[in-house]
Order: C-alpha cells, then sequence, then structure tokens
C-alpha cells in the first residue's frame, strides 16, 4: 500500500535520509528503528507531506503523494501521531477525537451555521463513531474529561484515537510507547495488534526494541539517514550491523 522509493531529503549539507525505499504491505505492522537522528522522523514528515523528498517518490495504493499537502494526503488515508503529544489539552476527550474526524466531514461552512438536518445527523454519527473509538481503547469513561487531566499513557492512547478517526488505511505512530510504563506498554501491544487486526496497517518509529520484536511483521533500521538493515524481527535483532550501530550510537 506505501511504496516509497529511493527518497533523498537534505537540510543543508545534511543527508538527513539518503536515498531510502521500503514498502508497508496492507493491514502489516512495519517497524522503523534507528539511533537518536538517524532520520526516522524526517521519513516520516516525507511520508506525511511535511516535507518534498529532494529525489525519489512516495506512492500510496499505487499513487505518488510525494508533493501533496498534508491534508491531502490524510484524505487518502494516511494519519499520524507525533513525538511529542499533540492534544488540545483545554478541550475534551471527546471534542480531540472529533476534530480528527473533520476529513470525512461533509456537512460544510453552511450547513454548519444554519444547523441544517444533515449536518445534525453527521454529527451525531460523529459522536457515535467517537464513542465507539474511545471504548476501543477503554477511554469511553473519561469522554468529557480535559485531555490534559488523562495521564500521560492515556493521552497517547487519545492520540491513537484521535489518528484512527478520519478512518485511516495506514497509520503512522512516532514513539507512542515513549513515557509509559511497562504496564501501559503491555496494553499498547496488545492495542496496535488489535488495530491491524482491524485491517489499519501500522509504520511504527520505536525505540523500545522489546515492544518492536513483539510487535512488527517487519523491520527497517536506518543509521545516519541510510537504510542499514530490513528484514523481520528476528533476523534484525542478530543482525551484527544493527547490533553495531545501536552499542556505538547510543
Ligand atoms: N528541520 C531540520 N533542519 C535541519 N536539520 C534537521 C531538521 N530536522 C531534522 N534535522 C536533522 O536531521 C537528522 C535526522 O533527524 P530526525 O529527527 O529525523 O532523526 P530521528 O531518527 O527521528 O531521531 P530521534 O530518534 O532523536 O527522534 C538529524 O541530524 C537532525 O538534527
Amino acid at each position: 500500500m506505501l511504496k516509497v522509493n529511493d527518497v533523498t531529503l537534505s537540510f543543508g549539507g545534511l543527508k538527513a535520509v539518503n536515498h531510502v525505499s521500503m514498502e508497508v504491505r496492507d493491514g502489516s505492522i512495519t517497524g522503523l528503528i534507528g539511533p537518536n537522528g538517524a532520520g526516522k522522523t524526517t521519513f516520516f514528515n516525507l511520508v506525511s507531506g511535511v516535507y518534498k523528498p529532494d529525489s525519489g517518490n512516495v506512492e500510496f495504493d499505487g499513487r505518488e503523494i510525494s508533493g501533496k499537502f498534508c491534508y491531502q494526503i490524510n484524505e487518502s488515508g494516511i494519519s499520524r501521531t507525533y513525538q511529542v503529544i499533540n492534544l488540545f489539552k483545554k478541550m475534551t476527550v471527546m471534542e480531540n477525537v472529533l476534530v480528527g474526524m473533520h476529513s470525512r466531514l461533509k456537512g460544510g461552512f453552511w450547513p454548519s451555521l444554519l444547523r441544517l438536518d444533515i449536518q445534525k445527523k453527521e454529527e451525531k454519527a460523529a459522536r457515535e463513531k467517537a464513542v465507539e473509538l474511545l471504548r476501543f481503547v477503554g477511554l469511553e469513561d473519561r469522554a468529557f474529561e480535559q485531555a490534559g487531566s488523562l495521564s500521560y499513557g492515556d493521552q497517547r492512547l487519545l492520540e491513537i484515537v484521535r489518528g484512527l478517526a478520519s478512518d485511516p488505511k495506514l497509520l503512522l505512530l512516532d514513539e507512542p510507547a515513549a513515557g509509559m510504563n511497562s504496564k501501559e506498554n503491555d496494553e499498547l501491544l496488545v492495542l496496535l495488534k488489535k488495530i491491524a487486526a482491524r485491517g489499519v496497517a501500522i509504520l511504527i518509529i520505536e525505540h523500545d526494541m522489546k515492544l518492536m520484536m513483539n510487535l512488527c511483521d517487519y523491520i527497517y533500521v536506518l543509521y545516519y539517514g541510510k537504510k542499514l538493515a530490513e528484514g523481520a524481527p528476528a533476523e534484525i535483532q542478530k543482525n551484527p550491523e544493527v547490533i553495531a550501530a545501536y552499542l556505538g550510537g547510543e
């Protein structure tokens, strides 16, 4: 579904992503690992439309998406979360999910101003769907609390729910386990497998190797902007170059 073909992006003289190709298959969980500064977040920014590659291209469902705006890429079915929690902390949990849904809502400006029937129906359906998504992650009881009042781990879950709200086919997760305790970590593993079982493919950046080894179907390793290795978790784990990169890099 996602095909990244030989992309390169430089910041001044630094090749943050250097001739990297990769693929994410339908419904799979694909991992992206590498030491700090390897280019992982920049790679996400290339896929989600924050940056346009200097060379190479990105295809999603057979169509080129490189060069499109972020909102167009989101509409085509790619959603993402960020390394730093990016919620509207003063808004309720429910409102945060509804914000994530906006690209799927049809009733534009005039219907919303006049509160036409079509818009009321759409709003009701959106709320029901938000409740269903919150139930999916066990946050339905917190729907009307301020997002900022949730624990750190729950805020990370809410970010994932908001990412799912636009009905993506592919979810990009940038360090979703950061700051989670080990129980939250185990719950995250179960949740991400459930999301993939719903048919949503996942591309995930994460430093927690235990989580990645248990979670991913396939892993890519970046090192100084270049692809160092790719393969099944068991192969990656015993790859001497990968071990050396981690021992040397962190
Ligand atoms: N906007 C930018 N301008 C200049 N340099 C940048 C910019 N964004 C990233 N870089 C540089 O590009 C390289 C790759 O950074 P990137 O954030 O993609 O790495 P990363 O693998 O996500 O690291 P981390 O695990 O620490 O998040 C780093 O050397 C970084 O300093």
